[in-house]
């Protein structure tokens, strides 16, 4: 089932939380909306259920305006954040539950509801629980039992809200490969709502960045990571660093630096004597001792040489923050770089935003 969203606005009394959505989500990929707290992303989600409806604009299911459909009329399945599994019943009667409210002429019969049911528990590999209750259940249980109960009515589009947002990292982190490897043989289109950056990066064969009730930036992960559009997108997804200045003969200008841009940022023609904000990736900036074509100079205050890779904090005139470094631990132990010394900093990259192409 494909979906499209047209010049789709919402509106909670004066507040505007959906600012002319335009979206399209293709048939059977996973998509992640991604944003922080506040930014519309669960708005969105539960207009697309049918269970919000928008103040303008359209909702396709394939060919079908479903607009004003109701959640039902929609077929859609939901998971939410927090299990809303039936207490007083067993595992096996709640995933069967959507089946047995079917009204007479279409519901199944007991044998056949029984076979679907155990072969959902079978998909979300908790078949030797059927006959717990929902207190008998880890967090991570209750959440698949939650996703086998809404996937018992054959939903022909998954909605899943902050499906494992209350449960501890590593729990999370499993959820997330098994969700993965579910979608992959489920045949569904899923849309599920994340403000966990990594989640999104992980799972998903799409991102939506959302903010302030606007979409950012849609792309797959890699693109989102590597090549984010907005200021906003760069900071929201993965660590950077930033620095302010100003364009001054195809340099940039921070401080007392002046740094050659040519050849390493996204924007092929800065514009002459206008600010400038270059965002950095720990990784794709460099330790040097040496000043040449350096960006910002700095004292270290902190080595974090303890995994795989080297973390080394610095800080710096040419940085409202503390500047973030990664090093591999081959080129940290040839430099032997030591807290408290005075280093230059060089980016290898840089992401380039000037007010015109914000
Ligand atoms: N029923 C409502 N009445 C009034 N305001 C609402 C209602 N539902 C949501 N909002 C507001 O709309 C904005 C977007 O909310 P939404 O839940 O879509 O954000 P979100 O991105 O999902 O955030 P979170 O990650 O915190 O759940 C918020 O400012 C919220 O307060």
């Amino acid at each position: 089932m494909s979906i499209k969203i047209e010049n789709l606005e919402k509106h909670f009394g004066a507040f505007h939380a959906l600012k002319n959505i335009n979206l399209q989500f293709s048939r059977n990929q996973l998509t992640a909306l991604l944003g922080p707290s506040g930014c519309g992303k669960t708005t969105l989600l539960r207009t697309i259920a049918g269970l919000e409806f928008a103040d303008s604009g359209k909702i396709f299911f394939e060919q079908q305006d479903v607009t004003h459909l109701s959640a039902k009329e929609r077929g859609v399945g939901f998971v939410f954040q927090h299990y809303a599994l039936f207490q007083n019943m067993t595992v096996f009667d709640n995933v069967a539950f959507g089946l047995q409210v079917k009204p007479r002429k279409t519901r199944p019969t007991k044998q056949e509801i029984s076979e679907k049911v155990t072969a959902l528990l079978r998909l979300v590999k908790l078949e030797h629980l059927a006959q717990s209750y929902p207190n008998q259940l880890s967090g991570g249980q209750r959440q698949r039992i939650a996703l086998a109960r809404s996937l018992a009515v054959q939903p022909k589009v998954l909605l899943l809200d902050e499906p494992f947002g209350a449960l501890d990292a590593q729990v999370r982190k499993e959820l997330r490969r098994w969700l993965r490897d579910l979608h992959q043989e489920l045949n569904v289109t899923s849309i599920f709502v994340t403000h966990d950056q990594d989640e999104a990066l992980d799972v998903s064969d799409r991102i939506v960045v959302m903010n302030k009730g606007q979409i950012e930036q849609i792309d797959e992960p890699n693109q989102i990571y590597h090549a984010p559009q907005t200021p906003f997108v760069t900071q929201f997804v993965g660590d950077v660093n930033v620095f302010h200045g100003h364009i001054d003969q195809g340099k940039l200008v921070v401080g007392e630096f002046a740094h050659n841009i040519n050849a390493h940022t996204n924007v092929a023609n800065p514009v002459e004597n206008q600010s400038a904000t270059a965002y950095i990736r720990p990784y794709e900036l460099t330790i040097s001792r040496l000043a040449e074509n350096a960006l910002a100079t700095g004292k270290i205050t902190h080595i974090n040489a303890i995994g795989f890779i080297v973390r080394i904090e610095i800080e710096s005139n040419q940085s409202e923050q503390p500047i973030e470094v990664i090093l591999t631990k081959s080129a940290y132990n040839e430099a032997q770089y030591h807290v408290n010394e005075q280093v230059y900093l060089v980016p290898d990259k840089l992401n380039l935003f000037q007010q015109m192409n914000i």
